[in-house]
């Protein structure tokens, strides 16, 4: 019998070339509005997996929880089973004022300031998306805000405020804790990858304000979640 993946719980004919991962597992069944002839493949820990239809191409869906450590698993696991491509659809913090609710913000880099990835390589190896995802999300989403986002480790530091600060200083539009992962360990496995994230926290605003709203559903955040989605399985058909 075909071997199953540790933590994914996957095998290689449940793979298709493309995937969308998400950090919530809830995540997963917004995503598979957007679907045809979905079907659930697997709920373990936090990876729950489904695959689908968009527009006549296959998807598989799985969510990785919250942090790089879980990421990389999925991401290495889905590389395992034959993932050729993979975008992250979160949610992140914004970094500038002006970035508003619910505004999609696309990482064209990430700055590393998390503890995995620097077990994998260098601190001095960039964090870089696919530039041919990018650029088809550039033509999709040109109203989408683009640049280099921090993924980072600790959601409740008591130095938030002015590491935020200090990033924002360099010009950086958002943070998440994913990203970072997601682009370097793709990149090192020969993955195309790109990261869609939803502003849920305005800059200056408290961080943990903006991520209940997320979970309550206020009406912008939920519209830029749908529109992160659509923007990910168009880059995916295009
Ligand atoms: O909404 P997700 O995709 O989980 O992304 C963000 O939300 C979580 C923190 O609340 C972290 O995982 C962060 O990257
Ligand atoms: O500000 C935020 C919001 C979500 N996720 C983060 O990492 N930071």
């Amino acid at each position: 019998m075909e071997e199953l993946q540790a933590h994914i719980q996957l095998k290689k004919t449940d793979a298709v070339e493309d995937a969308i991962i998400v950090g919530d597992p809830a995540r997963v069944d917004q995503v598979a509005k957007f679907l045809t002839e979905f079907r659930e493949l697997k709920y373990n820990r936090e990876f729950r997996s489904l695959r689908g239809t968009y527009k006549n191409k296959e998807v598989l869906v799985l969510s990785t929880g919250v942090g790089a450590p879980s990421a990389a698993i999925a991401i290495e696991e889905l590389h395992n089973i034959g993932v050729k491509r993979i975008i992250r659809v979160g949610s992140a913090g914004a970094l500038q004022l002006g970035i508003g609710l619910g505004n999609p913000i696309i990482g064209e880099g990430a700055v590393r300031d998390d503890g995995l990835t620097k077990m994998y390589v260098p601190e001095q190896y960039p964090a870089v998306p696919s530039s041919t995802l990018l650029a088809k999300a550039k033509e999709i989403a040109p109203e989408a805000i683009y640049g280099i986002i921090r993924s980072h480790d600790g959601f409740y530091m008591d130095n938030n405020e002015q590491t935020q600060e200090y990033w924002s200083n360099f010009g950086l539009i958002g943070e998440d804790m994913e990203s970072g992962a997601l682009f370097t360990v793709g990149r090192l496995r020969g993955i195309e990858t790109l990261s869609i994230l939803n502003n849920v926290v305005a800059y200056k605003e408290d961080l943990q304000a903006g991520v209940n709203d997320l979970v309550s559903g206020d009406d912008k955040v939920i519209e830029g979640e749908k529109r992160t989605i659509e923007i990910a399985l168009e880059v995916l058909n295009k």
